[in-house]
């Protein structure tokens, strides 16, 4: 009986374009306390994500804007824009508003998040912000997507094509946790040990057509980057889709 009903679930998995190859690789990784990824290595097959590179490296309007960054104005180390839904509030990051483009300017956009509705059900993204890092010295440095107007706990779900690079994850230091104080309480030579003996990085490697989804308290609990990368020599472009809140 058991085995007949396995049978009956594998074909019907099998032969059901939802459940692709792409999506039994889905790796889920529990970050604890209530912050969660899904990685899925191969989430567009390579050509269709080779089609989509060259689309939206010709098409989009790419610009790099000038960025607050501790007070200091300096020029944000990749290409962007941005696209969200009509009468949404405006984005604010880094003391930079973003012109939005509709997904009307970019018809292979809604394709994308169609796609991306499609893995994640019960998701509902309104936003999209674009980045170009046009090789290794391109980076995004260590920070949380924790604006308002994504509420507190945003789903993030990052395409990425085109060159791999490292995604990186660090655990914030909460100011009650015993991180910190350890570090009020600890001498120096403690101080180090505490920190190394924690557990609380995690790196992937965002490979060519992949889906990165960050869920929960991620925004709250961790901070995310793509360091630069001297051996990284092509160019990446990394769709992030959000949630802006309605009010
Ligand atoms: O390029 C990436 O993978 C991440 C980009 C990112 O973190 C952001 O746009 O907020
Ligand atoms: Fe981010």
């Amino acid at each position: 009986m058991i085995g007949k009903m396995s049978n009956r679930l594998t074909t019907y998995i099998n032969s059901n374009p939802k459940f692709t190859k792409e999506t039994q690789n889905r790796r889920t990784i529990d970050l604890g306390e209530g912050s969660e990824i899904i990685y899925l290595p191969r989430f567009v097959p390579s050509d269709q994500s080779w089609k989509w590179f060259d689309y939206l490296d010709k098409e989009i309007p790419w610009v790099r804007p000038t960025i607050q960054v501790y007070g200091r104005s300096c020029s944000q180390p990749r290409d962007t824009c941005y696209v969200a839904s009509k009468g949404l509030q405006g984005l604010r990051y880094s003391g930079y508003t973003p012109h939005a483009y509709s997904w009307d300017d970019f018809p292979p956009l809604k394709d994308i998040l169609a796609a991306v509705h499609q893995a994640l059900p019960g998701s509902s993204f309104n936003s999209l912000l674009l980045n170009k890092y046009k090789n290794g010295s391109d980076y995004v440095a260590w920070h949380a997507d924790d604006e308002k107007v994504y509420g507190s706990t945003p789903e993030i779900a990052s395409i990425s094509f085109g060159c791999e690079r490292d995604f990186l994850l660090r655990k914030r230091p909460a100011k009650n946790s015993s991180l910190v104080q350890a570090a009020h309480e600890e001498p120096p030579s403690k101080q180090i040990k505490t920190r190394v003996s924690q557990n609380n990085q995690q790196s992937f490697v965002l490979k060519h057509g992949s889906l990165l989804v960050m869920r929960g308290h991620t925004q709250r609990d961790w901070l995310h980057s793509v360091p630069k990368r001297a051996k990284a020599d092509a160019v990446r472009i990394n769709l992030t889709f959000r949630r802006i809140m309605e009010d």
